[in-house]
């Protein structure tokens, strides 16, 4: 048996031609969406994302605006840029490439982006609106991750899913999303002190693995027929590793590969989080 491929890249490609009509109908109305970036260091993954995102903006029509700033800058030079971004009117929503340099205080600075130009959704007001199950911009990874399943026709509604890390741009927003009552999934949240890995994911209809473990989840982990997205990313010499080990393809039903699964997600959603935000400031105007 081998898996359906659950082809990220494919489907963030005509998310983009969908968003393209979006935004052509707000040029007409005198808007240009903008996105904005924070990159501080000279970290070559972070440099290679942030150029993949600016990449997508310009195939869309969205503006992008760059702050690059040198690995030495200071907590207080990193929180300007920010307060930059929310002043700028051509600026409709931004994102801090995490992780910031070590000594950087995050969470400081995610707590200064203004909520409603959060293209990250990880803005403290954001996150705490997910957990209230209110409306607001939703993190790029889970959101990509739903948006996929929905597409290939996954169903999520009383699905067992397990995720495998609790990290603050997957896990933990995940288990939040996939338990609203519109998605209705059971989750099962597992990390480092998990006693038994493999007993929760041999029962779940759908596993997410993001913990950055290379080869973590094998075949003999999987439920035939079962959903397996991976989305670790570890860098080994021989390049980008995901957390699924080959032969998991020969027992599940669906796999997302990495790369081409749901990094692309990731990216086509934060789009979206701009687009959105840039139309709901329309309809203000208006
Ligand atoms: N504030 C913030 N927001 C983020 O969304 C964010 C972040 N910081 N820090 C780092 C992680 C990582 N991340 C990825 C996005 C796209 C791909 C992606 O498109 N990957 C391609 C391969 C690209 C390659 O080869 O490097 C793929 O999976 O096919 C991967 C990883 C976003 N992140």
């Amino acid at each position: 048996m081998s898996a359906i491929v659950l082809d990220g890249k494919a489907v963030a490609k005509s998310i983009r031609e969908e968003l393209a009509e979006r935004v052509a109908k707000l040029h007409a109305k005198g808007i240009t969406p903008g996105l904005g970036t924070v990159l501080v260091g000279d970290d070559p993954g972070s440099h290679s994302y942030v150029r993949g995102k600016h990449r997508d903006c310009a195939q869309v029509g969205i503006a992008s605006i760059r702050r690059d700033l040198p690995g030495t800058a200071t907590q207080e030079e990193v929180e300007q840029a920010v307060h930059e971004l929310n002043e700028d009117p051509a600026c409709t929503g931004y994102i801090v490439q995490l992780p910031l340099p070590g000594g950087l205080d995050e969470n400081r600075v995610l707590g200064l982006i203004d909520p409603v130009k959060d293209a990250d959704g990880l803005q403290p007001v954001n996150l705490g609106k997910l957990v209230l199950m209110e409306e607001a911009p939703l993190p790029c990874t889970p959101r990509g991750i739903v948006e996929l399943l929905r597409r290939y026709e996954v169903p999520l509604r009383g699905a067992e899913v397990v995720v495998v890390g609790r990290g603050v741009t997957v896990g933990r927003p995940l288990g939040l999303l996939l338990t609203r009552r519109s998605e209705n999934a059971t989750v099962t949240l597992c990390h480092t002190g998990t006693r038994d890995l493999a007993a929760h994911t041999r029962n779940a209809d759908i596993v997410v693995a993001g913990a950055g473990v290379p080869g973590l989840i094998t075949g003999d982990m999987v439920k035939p027929g079962a959903a397996v997205l991976d989305v670790g990313v570890s860098r080994t010499e021989a390049g980008l590793v995901g957390d699924v080990a080959p032969d998991v393809a020969d027992v599940a039903g669906y796999l997302s590969p990495n790369p081409g699964g749901v990094g692309p997600m990731t990216r086509a959603m934060l789009l979206v989080n701009v687009v959105e935000a840039a139309e709901r400031r329309a309809a203000a105007a208006a």
